[in-house]
């Protein structure tokens, strides 16, 4: 674990919508070098929480630090979405695919590395001109998307229409395309959501890569997660926030969360006699028949 200073720190985060109050008062950190999921029942905040991060929303209260390992530090809750990802380098997934459906899997990658291109081509004349610089950087951009292409096991359809691959591969694609931008902070909405077990573990093994890869500017990267599937959660993650009706009702290690009392009273409900998914339950030790009040 790392002992620096936290790469996200969120303080005490309120987003309401009218009169309802999406997050309420949240505070929590996460680390470079480490995988922080996010988990909670339906409507528990999570993805506005996502969305005051990455600068979709302006909070209603709160302050959002990310320390770059350059040693800026951005004040994400003043700023735009597009200075987040190009300034402070956070990259996003979304919960609904959002590939370019029609280009290829290789110019998905190269078109999430324009930033870099247009400052090599000095916005666009050195690349009509074929200036050194801009041939530099291009080949560096290929070279790049190859890396990512490779870790998520997807060379062989590097030339294929994004939108014509699996659905696993789409979500693989999506990874490697916000890893491209090359971010210190990846957010992932529910990366897992919809695939197979043994894709799933597949996107768990490039998670932890991503987590624990040096990259090539010496930093590691911050992995922020959304995530239902929990067997997914419990197995990789570092540290886990729990959130409940905009609140936060749990933080700490996997073993900390999947034992709290609260946690479990969340995910039973109070008033309910639904039977708990098994696979929450066997993740949350929980008997697979648990029903409220048993
Ligand atoms: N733009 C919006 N306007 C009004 N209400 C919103 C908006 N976005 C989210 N909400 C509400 O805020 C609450 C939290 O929603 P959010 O999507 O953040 O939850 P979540 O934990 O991500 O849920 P899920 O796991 O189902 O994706 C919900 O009651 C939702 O209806």
């Amino acid at each position: 674990m790392s002992t620096d200073k936290p790469l996200l720190t969120v303080e005490h985060l309120t987003m309401r919508f009218g009169g309802l109050v999406a997050n309420n008062d949240v505070s929590f950190e996460a680390r470079a070098g480490e995988i922080t999921a996010l988990i909670g029942p339906n409507g528990a905040g999570k993805t506005t929480l996502f969305n005051c991060v990455t600068g979709f929303y302006t909070p209603t209260v709160g302050r959002l630090t990310l320390r770059h390992p350059t040693g800026k530090e951005f004040l994400l809750e003043r700023m735009p979405g597009y200075r987040i990802a190009q300034l402070a380098g956070v990259a996003r997934t979304f919960q609904n695919i959002r590939l370019f459906s029609g280009m290829s899997v290789l110019e998905n990658l190269i078109v999430a590395q324009h930033n870099k291109l247009m400052r090599a081509s000095t916005f666009a004349i050195g690349g009509l001109l074929g200036f050194p610089s801009y041939r530099k950087a291009e080949h560096e951009a290929v070279e790049l998307a190859k890396y990512w292409l490779e870790r998520v096991r997807l060379t062989e359809f590097a030339d294929w229409e994004a939108g014509n691959l699996p659905y696993g591969a789409q979500r693989r694609l999506e990874i490697a395309r916000a890893m491209c931008t090359e971010p210190v902070l990846l957010c992932l909405d529910e990366p897992a959501a919809g695939l197979n077990p043994r894709e799933s573990a597949e996107l768990a093994e490039i998670l932890t890569f991503i987590r624990d890869v040096q990259t090539p500017q010496g930093h590691r990267t911050g992995v922020l997660l959304i995530e239902h599937d929990m067997s997914v959660v419990m197995r990789i993650s570092d540290h886990v926030v729990v959130l409940d009706y905009g609140r936060k009702i749990s933080d700490g290690d996997p073993e900390h969360v999947k034992n709290d009392p609260a946690v479990i009273r969340a995910y039973l409900g109070e008033d309910e006699d639904e039977a708990l998914p098994p696979e929450v339950a066997a993740d949350l030790h929980m008997p697979q028949n648990a029903q409220k009040g048993a």
